[in-house]
This record gives C-alpha cells, structure tokens and sequence, in this order.
C-alpha cells in the first residue's frame, strides 16, 4: 500500500462510522486529499446527521456498520470512548483482511482494538483537534502493534489537508490530547473570559466580542507569519512601567501558569482513567 503514488482511483474504500464533529472533520479531510465521494461510506446511530454528511461531502449513508465494512481498506472509527467497545464487540469480525483501522478516540489503548479485532489489524491512533476543519489542525498519530510505516504514509495522506501531522509514541497521546486536542476548548474558554471581562469594565457584549475575536484572531496571525517565539511577542505587547505588565503580573499572581497545568493535568488523568475503565 504505497501511498506517494496512489492516484484517487488507487486510494482504498472507506467505511467512516459514527458521523459527529470529528468523524465530519475526517470526512471532509477524505475529500481534500483526493478521495472521490463515491469510495467513502458512513454509519452514524442517527440517519439524519448521515445523510447531511451524504449530502454536503457526496458520499454514501449506510444503515449497516458491516454493509460499510465489507470491502473497506481503511476503517475510520469516530464515536465515543464509551461507544467503542459495544460497537467493535458487534461488527469488530467484519474489518476486512488487511484494512487500516484509524480511529481518533481519546482514551483507548491500540491494544483495545487489537484484542477485539481480527488477528494481526493494523491500527493507527489519532489526537485531532477541531482547526482541522479550517486546515489549521495539530494531530498526532501513533501506530499499533501491526501499523508499518506505509499505515503510517496513508495516515498522514488522509491528514495531509488539515494541518500539522506528528508522529508520537502511543504513550505521549494522552499529552497530545491535552496539548492540542482539549486546547481549542481552553481557547474559546479565554476568549469567553476575556469578553466577560470588558463588559463588565463597561464595554457593550457586541463590541468586547468583536474586539477580544479579532484581537486573538490576529494574535494568532502574528504568531504564525512572524516567526517569532510566544515569549518575545508578549514582550514587544509590554512597554515597561504599563498596563499590559500590570496585567500579567496580576494574571500570574492569581495563578494563571498553575491554573493551564492544573487543567493540563486533569485531561490526561481523565483520558487515563477512561482508557482503564473501558479496558476493564
Ligand atoms: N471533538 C473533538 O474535538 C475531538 C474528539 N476526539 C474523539 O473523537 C471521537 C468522536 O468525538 P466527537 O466527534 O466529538 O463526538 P460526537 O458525539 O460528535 O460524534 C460521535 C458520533 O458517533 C455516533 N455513534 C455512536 N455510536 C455509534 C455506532 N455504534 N455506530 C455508528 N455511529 C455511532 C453518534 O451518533 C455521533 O454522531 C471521540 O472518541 C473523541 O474522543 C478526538 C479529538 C478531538
Ligand atoms: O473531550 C474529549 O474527550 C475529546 C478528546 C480531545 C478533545 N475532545
């Protein structure tokens, strides 16, 4: 399975199931990176949410997890942790002899899927995040006991249009997710703050919203396309003696570096937890 030179015609059959906000994000990845609509099937619990996708990316909705399996050379599973063990305990067998099983759930060891599927699977974990959408996403893969190196190369084909793409070992994922796949949530979150705090300095909703947007918006821009490193473009925000200053030193009083590690922390012994749990 030599993906460099693999033409849309050559790109195995996929069978996406469980259609939500990352299994769509996976869809439309499928779709920028050449795979015609036709060689891409999805299952979801509800009909309606599959035939939007069927609609909106031109692919086939299918009722039946095995009808989408049957002949499907790359397997993406996108539904919930707690979803997956039922699912792979029902349909598991049907993963045709040789497909690639990539699947984006936090939590679960590869040896979870490895013991519920045919013997010798290959299986590829992913840590995406939700910029993967705009093509502005960090993912991390990590190959299972069976993954090779041409697992990995069609991985990072899929993936090609959504963003950075790293290779991580199995046991960093959990990092991953609090790095980069919980993150956008702590984004928004400050962004939610920082509006919450201008209307309450007197600013009205509309404007703090479209200030604090456009202000991290461009923030972000600047870190991208200038090159330069977080810390040196919080220094030139920060003219000696002035507000910004003030401002951190009171966010950093208040325990802001403890707060991001204290939430850090929590993600990855929530993912460990989880991954233990549903292991049994
Ligand atoms: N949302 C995010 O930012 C990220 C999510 N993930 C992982 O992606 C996975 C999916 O998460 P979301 O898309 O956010 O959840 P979601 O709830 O939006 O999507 C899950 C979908 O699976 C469907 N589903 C459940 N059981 C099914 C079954 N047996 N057959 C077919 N469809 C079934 C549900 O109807 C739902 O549409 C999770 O395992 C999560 O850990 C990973 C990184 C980031
Ligand atoms: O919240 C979650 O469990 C998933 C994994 C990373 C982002 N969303």
């Amino acid at each position: 399975m030599s993906t460099e030179a693999l033409s849309p015609s050559d790109l195995p059959r996929v069978a996406v199931i469980g259609g939500g906000v990352m299994g769509g994000t996976m869809i439309a990845a499928l779709r920028v990176a050449g795979w015609p609509g036709e060689s891409i099937t999805v299952v979801n619990r509800t009909a309606e949410r599959s035939a939007a996708l069927a609609a909106e990316y031109q692919i086939t909705a299918e009722a039946d997890p095995r009808a989408a399996l049957a002949g499907a050379g790359l397997v993406i599973l996108a539904v919930k942790p707690q979803q997956m063990g039922d699912l792979l305990d029902a349909v598991g067998d049907a993963v045709a002899p040789g497909a690639l099983v990539f699947t984006v759930a936090a939590a679960l060891p590869s040896s979870f899927y490895e013991s519920r599927l045919p013997a010798g699977t290959a299986v590829v974990r992913a840590m995406p995040n939700t910029p993967a959408l705009v093509g502005a996403g960090a993912t991390s893969i990590s190959a299972g006991a069976h993954a090779t190196e041409q697992h990995l190369l069609l991985a990072e084909t899929m993936l090609r249009s959504t963003g950075v793409v790293v290779r991580v070992d199995e046991e960093l994922i959990d990092a991953v997710g609090a790095t980069a796949g919980s993150s956008p949530a702590y984004f928004y979150a400050v962004v939610e703050a920082v509006v919450e705090a201008g209307v309450m300095q007197g600013l009205e909703r509309e404007t703090a919203t479209l200030l604090a947007q456009q202000t991290f918006i461009g923030a972000a821009r600047l870190l991208a396309e200038s090159g330069e490193t977080p810390g040196e473009l919080r220094r030139r925000v920060s003219s000696p003696g002035g507000t910004t200053l003030a401002a951190l030193a009171a966010m950093e009083n208040a325990g802001l570096q403890g707060v991001i590690s204290a939430g850090m922390n929590a993600a990855v012994h929530r993912s460990k937890e989880l991954g233990q749990q549903l292991a049994g």
